[in-house]
């Protein structure tokens, strides 16, 4: 839990104000109420007042209630939000109506400054709440796409392979060509070492590895492989490569040629599409025990950040402390890990070397 306990000491550093759209669910505001009472976070719940407090169990103590529906801010954020849209057809009347929802507003609330962070998602779907992000807060300098990935800790007595690691794209872009493949697995790669201050080690996931079996799917890949490599020569990238290649020392020692960097040590696991993604984290998350924390955008120009309407009020908790931790990186003038730098300084650098995450390699 190395890993989350940075997380959470740096947003502890440097509490930020986080609106959550999704104010009146409970799990919202207990975690919510956890933020605040380990003073990692000033949040601001949005919803009708009264059932805001309710879902508090009447305990508003550190953190602000605001309703979108009559908020005195509402007509200038509307006026904002015509600014940036009437070039899609969007009107004044449909921008006062589109800021009353709380993912408009909160997206809003962020990109004018009023909220350094917004985490929603518990009760609308991802794509709901990253549309708002995508429409409002938009594309972060230099990034091409907006995807995401999942911190996925693997902490339990019974994990043989203990330790943090991302997975990417599991919540956003559906079927990825090769190119933005490529982009997905550069932005994993910059968020991994942005969240653990480790050196990431990326692994293109697949059915087959190297080569064992011939498909277009398989091609799609390597393609992107090549085009990392291109981009980014010192990035340590393989593929294509099964799971158990990437993730299995022995298995990768069999299945790889004995120049592979990775040979079943990846921490950076790309998959190809959005069904293998969302489907994989899931079941690493539901049977195999792992501590999933994400959506986590990558690429926006602000810190928005998703959860599954699965989450717990620990997930929400673990969100908030992420979403302070992106905002202080943005706020010291380093790029988010998001924005894919040339060179990421990590915010969460531990001076304790690889093993202070916990890891033990089996095999
Ligand atoms: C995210 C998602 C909603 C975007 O879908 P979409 O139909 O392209 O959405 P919109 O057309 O409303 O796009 C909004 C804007 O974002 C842009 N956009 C869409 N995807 C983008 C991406 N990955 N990166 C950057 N911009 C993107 C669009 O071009 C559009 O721009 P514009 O409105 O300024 O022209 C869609 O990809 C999706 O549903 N993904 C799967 C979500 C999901 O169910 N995940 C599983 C559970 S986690
Ligand atoms: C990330 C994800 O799968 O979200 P949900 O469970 O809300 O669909």
């Amino acid at each position: 839990m190395l890993a989350l306990d940075r997380i959470i000491d740096a947003a502890r550093a440097a509490p930020r104000s986080i609106v959550l759209p999704e104010g009146s669910d409970p799990r919202i505001a207990a975690g919510a109420r956890r933020a605040v009472d380990e003073g990692i976070a000033r949040p601001i719940l949005l919803g009708a007042h009264e059932e805001v407090l309710a879902a508090l169990g009447g305990d508003a103590r550190g953190i602000a209630i605001e309703d979108p529906a009559t908020a005195p801010r509402g007509e200038a954020y509307a006026e904002a939000l015509h600014l940036l849209r009437h070039a899609k057809g969007m009107d004044l009347p449909a921008a006062r109506r589109r800021i009353r929802e709380p993912l408009a507003y909160a997206a809003m609330m962020v990109r004018q400054g009023d909220a350094d962070g917004t985490v929603g998602g518990a009760v609308a779907t991802t794509a709901e709440t990253v549309r708002a992000a995508l429409q409002i807060i938009g594309l972060a300098p230099g990034a091409k796409i907006v995807s995401s990935f999942f911190l996925m800790i693997l902490c339990e007595e019974y994990h043989a392979q203990k330790g943090a690691y991302v997975f990417s794209d599991c919540g956003l872009v559906i079927d990825p060509d090769a190119a933005e493949l490529a982009d997905i697995a550069r932005a994993a790669a910059h968020s991994y070492t942005a969240m653990t201050g480790e050196a990431p080690r990326v692994a293109m996931l697949s059915f087959s590895t190297n080569g064992s079996a011939r498909h277009q799917r398989v091609d799609k890949v390597v393609e992107a492989v090549r085009l990392v490599r291109q981009a980014e020569p010192d990035l340590v990238i393989e593929g294509e490569l099964q799971f158990d290649a990437a993730f299995v020392a022995t298995v990768g020692a069999a299945k790889t040629a004995p120049g592979s960097q990775i040979r079943g040590d990846a921490n950076v696991f790309v998959f190809p599409n959005l069904d293998a993604a969302n489907i994989g984290y899931k079941i690493a998350q539901r049977m195999g025990g792992a501590k999933a924390i994400g959506p986590v955008l990558q690429g926006l120009a602000k810190p928005a950040n998703d959860l599954s309407r699965g989450c717990s009020q620990d997930d929400v908790f673990h969100m908030i402390a992420l979403t302070c931790a992106q905002a202080s990186r943005a706020d010291a003038g380093r790029a988010l890990p998001s924005a894919m730098p040339a060179r990421v300084d990590s915010l969460w650098q531990s001076p304790r070397p690889s093993t202070d995450l916990g890891v033990t390699r089996a095999g």
